[in-house]
């Protein structure tokens, strides 16, 4: 039975469970989900430290040193990043320090460098009179010990990345990346440097399908190939569960003669949970569960109904099982009218752009679902529910963007 895109959202958002969570070192949490929260193990900083490189030194020594009223201090000794003070700073000297440095004990301020004489002398004239306290980055100013830092639930960026290194966290419980099957079907497949035999076509969603899992962390762990008929794909689908905690099919899913995907996948113990979906492209979507809880999307063949329906449905499937929900859609004003579908929500792959502020968008001009090319210059998919008319210029429509590409300046 042919169901609406909400429906097939809250089907698949019902059957997903996320994986377990496993301790990964640092080096490869980056796009996973965090499964505990990161507090601090100590104060950032940690200790006071100099913000510029320069002098530290006591305020009161300078009184109001400007360029025509200069006051000279004798340098004791340098610090640098790294290094603890070998000297404590009393009045009427200062230390030569560093970005980074630890504070000397009984200076209260720093004056960049570029306010002296300069380095490298026993004595330094100093040309400006910055604030006390100036240029010193106090311990715990940002952080203080033990404060929560990041939470359970959170994707890590390369920023999140950055914070748990400078806390010294070697790895963290995150969601498990699910290990996902590719399976392509087709007599007419062929892979680039192969010959094109006949009606042969090369086979572009195999590519496309590892590029979409690469571009969100995930390494495929099958690609797979099956011709049109039974036994291969009974051998095939044998391979992949034994490999999978999700398989991925693209073709063979539609009313076709030769179209066994459905029929071999129930054979292998898979159960519906619904085919057709009312839009377009990607109507014989298909998607189901083994017995065991792992979900299976079987995708429409032709390539753009397979990327629509990989990113609309088979992205958030893959950030659920982490344990996260994403990715965030956006709005919209169409700067061309969109060919709405009368009785199907209609996907199609576009430009998006910001202009004063606001987010315009426009459908690429190649639109059928064979027609690959319209995706290549896109930077994500416009959509809309079903409507007995064109919408018009400056009608609000529903985005989401690549993630590879972004928002572009212009139209
Ligand atoms: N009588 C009907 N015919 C079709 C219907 C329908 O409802 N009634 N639906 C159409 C729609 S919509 C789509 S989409 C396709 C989906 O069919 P399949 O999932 O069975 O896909 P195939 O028939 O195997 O292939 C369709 C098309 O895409 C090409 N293809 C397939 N795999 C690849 C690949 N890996 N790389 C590049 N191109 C691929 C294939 O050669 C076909 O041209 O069915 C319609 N028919
Ligand atoms: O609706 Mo099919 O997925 O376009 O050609």
């Amino acid at each position: 039975m042919m169901i609406t895109v909400e429906n097939a959202h809250r089907i698949i958002r019902d059957a997903l469970v996320p994986l377990s969570h496993e301790y990964r070192p640092l080096s490869e949490l980056l796009g996973l989900v965090l499964a505990e929260d990161i507090a601090a193990p100590f104060p950032l900083p940690r200790f006071t430290n100099a913000a510029m490189d320069g002098f530290a030194l006591c305020r009161e020594d300078i009184g109001n040193a400007s360029q025509d009223n200069p006051v000279k201090l004798k340098v004791v000794t340098e610090v640098a990043a790294g290094a603890m003070p070998e000297k404590v700073v009393v009045p009427g000297t200062c230390a030569q320090i560093m970005t980074g440095a630890p504070l000397p004990e009984g200076a209260d301020t720093i004056v960049a460098f570029e306010q002296t004489s300069g380095f490298g002398t026993e004595e330094v004239s100093f040309f400006a009179a910055p604030k006390k306290g100036a240029n010193i980055r106090y311990a715990g100013e940002e952080v203080s010990q033990d404060s929560p830092l990041l939470q359970k639930g959170e994707r890590v960026g390369p920023g999140e990345i950055a914070v748990l290194a400078t806390l010294g966290v070697g790895g963290a419980l995150a969601g498990r990346r699910p290990r996902v099957a590719l399976v392509t079907v087709g007599n007419e497949l062929r892979l680039p440097g192969e010959p094109l035999d006949g009606p042969a076509i090369y086979n572009s969603n195999r590519f496309m399908m590892q590029a979409l899992c690469r571009a969100w962390g995930i390494e495929p762990v099958a690609l797979l190939h099956a011709p049109d008929d039974r036994e291969s794909l009974r051998k095939i689908f044998a391979e992949a569960f034994s490999l999978c905690d999700m398989l991925i099919t693209a073709g063979g899913i539609s009313t076709g003669e030769y179209d066994y995907v459905q029929e071999l996948l129930h054979e292998a113990g898979v159960t519906a949970r619904f085919w057709t979906v009312a839009q377009k492209p990607g109507k014989p979507l298909y998607f189901g569960v083994t017995g065991d809880g792992r979900p299976v999307f079987a995708l429409p063949g032709n390539p753009v109904s397979a990327m629509t329906c990989f990113l609309e449905y088979v992205v958030p499937a893959l950030l659920l099982l982490q344990g996260f929900a994403g990715p965030e859609k956006l709005t919209a004003v169409l700067a061309e009218p969109f060919p709405a579908d009368r009785k199907r929500h209609r996907f199609l792959p576009g430009t998006i752009w910001q202009e004063n502020g606001r987010l315009f968008c426009r459908v690429s001009p190649k639109v059928e679902s064979h027609m690959i090319t319209g995706l290549a210059g896109a930077n994500g998919i416009i959509e809309t529910g079903p409507s007995p008319d064109r919408l018009p210029v400056g009608a609000q429509v529903t985005c989401t963007l690549f993630p590879w590409h972004g928002v572009s300046g212009a139209g």
